[in-house]
């Protein structure tokens, strides 16, 4: 059994091993044996596993926790290293808040030791609790996918390889193989929804509703999410054309589209455009459908909806970009690359109108008012020196971050 567990755990990784494994340990059950399945599972293969461990700083116990993870650590051989977060400002919600800094001081850490994949502990049990969750929410297919085996963060790419062990399974090997572990007092804490799913799904067995179904669920709607990104991927190269960091929908083609079809294509041109990172609510992407296919202007998800000829525009609104700012050597609203003559002091900036009376050609790309206002430009102080978008490239260019093909690729990217 613990043989099988050790297998099943390799498996979630390529054949040729990377040379270094991060892994994410808590110091609670899940992640240490983890810790201990890995150190197992690429024993003699020339693997260097490294941990880490985020103290939050919001509970005291959290200090002696990471030690007990680095002397687990030490008697494995395995580098081990503390991440401190003292992020929180009490505003907010600081579950949330802990989690995205979790993440981010992970993968910074990741790149930093030149680490390409890092492995967290969340188990079978995790997955139905989210799956049940989700249910509360009234979520669709991607959201009762739950979570992926699998995803990219921040260029690093995060693999949980327990996905299919369940708590106690953890909990069993742990005991068999007399290594300690610490409990989160959080996790019997029932102001968390999490704690409540974990207690719902215990009494819904008698309906045959279990950590088993409902991760079955989540595998399930996975494929269901795949299925439908596939044809939202052959409808995008059918109906949708880029100009400019832009997405032109066909009109006609969008409205011959199935609705879940549609939705989706429209939620990811609104994410491609306006980035975001929560998507829009359910009724105000309803509503911009609705605008489309009726031919109205519309806004979703911080970018504009504009009717063109026989297609519908989509671009970044100009209101949410006026104050954004960078050097011309940095990227700027998470998307555009400008590249001209060396210029110390210049920045980019949104066009603007004030920008846009500068540039007497701009009719004859045959962009939208709306849409050029707010197209990177480059500026020195109040003057603008270049408008790559609006007819006005004086020797820069404006490139978007990806390039046009990824707008296609990351449809298929689950
Ligand atoms: N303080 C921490 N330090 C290092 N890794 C952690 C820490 N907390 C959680 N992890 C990693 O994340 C995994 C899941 O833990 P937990 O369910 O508490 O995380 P989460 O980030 O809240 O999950 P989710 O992604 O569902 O929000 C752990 O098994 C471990 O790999």
């Amino acid at each position: 059994m613990d043989d099988d567990l050790v297998a099943a755990v390799r498996t979630w990784f390529p054949a040729q091993a990377p040379q270094r494994i991060g892994v994410a340990v808590s110091g609670g059950g899940d992640s240490v044996a983890l810790l201990d399945l890995l150190h197992r599972a690429f024993a003699g293969e020339g693997v260097e596993l490294l941990a880490a461990t985020v103290d939050h700083g919001l509970r005291p116990e959290a200090a002696e926790e990471a030690r007990n993870v680095s002397t687990l650590c030490e008697q494995l051989g395995v580098s081990h290293t503390v991440l401190r977060w003292q992020g929180w400002d009490g505003s907010g919600n600081m579950q949330d808040q802990a989690r995205r800094a979790r993440y981010t001081l992970l993968t910074g850490w990741a790149l930093d030791k030149g680490i390409e994949l890092v492995a967290l502990g969340h188990t079978a049990d995790d997955q139905a609790e989210t799956v049940l969750m989700r249910l509360g929410r009234a979520a669709g297919a991607s959201g009762l996918a739950a979570m992926s085996p699998r995803r990219t963060l921040n260029g690093v790419t995060l693999v949980r390889p327990l996905l299919e062990q369940t708590r106690a399974e953890l909990r069993s090997y742990l005991v068999q193989r007399g290594i300690d572990w610490a409990e989160d007092p959080s996790n019997v804490d029932r102001r968390f929804d999490r704690i409540k799913a974990r207690e719902a799904i215990s009494s819904l067995a008698p309906l045959g509703i279990t950590v088993a179904s409902l991760s079955e669920v989540a595998r399930n709607m996975a494929q269901v999410r795949d299925a439908l990104d596939w044809y939202v991927f052959l409808a995008a190269r059918d109906i949708v054309s880029l100009d400019a960091g832009d997405v032109l929908i066909d009109l006609r083609g969008y409205r011959t589209l199935p609705e879940e079809i549609a939705r989706r294509l429209l939620l990811h041109c609104v994410t491609w455009v306006g980035g975001g990172e929560y998507g829009p609510r359910r009724l105000a992407v309803a509503e911009a459908m609705q605008a489309i296919r009726h031919e109205r202007p519309g806004a979703l998800g911080h970018c504009l909806i504009l009717r063109q000829g026989r297609s519908a525009r989509i671009c970044r609104e100009y209101h949410f970009v006026k104050e954004l700012e960078a050097p011309v050597s940095e990227v700027w609203d998470g998307r555009w690359a400008l590249t001209g003559p060396s210029t110390p002091g210049a920045v980019i900036r949104a066009l603007g109108p004030e920008g846009l009376i500068e540039c007497l050609d701009w009719r004859q790309t045959g962009r939208p008012r709306q849409a050029l206002l707010s197209s990177p430009s480059v500026w020195k102080g109040e003057r603008l020196l270049a408008a790559p978008s609006a007819g006005n490239a004086c020797g820069w260019c404006a490139r978007r971050i990806g390039g046009d093909e990824e707008f296609y690729a990351s449809l298929l990217s689950h």
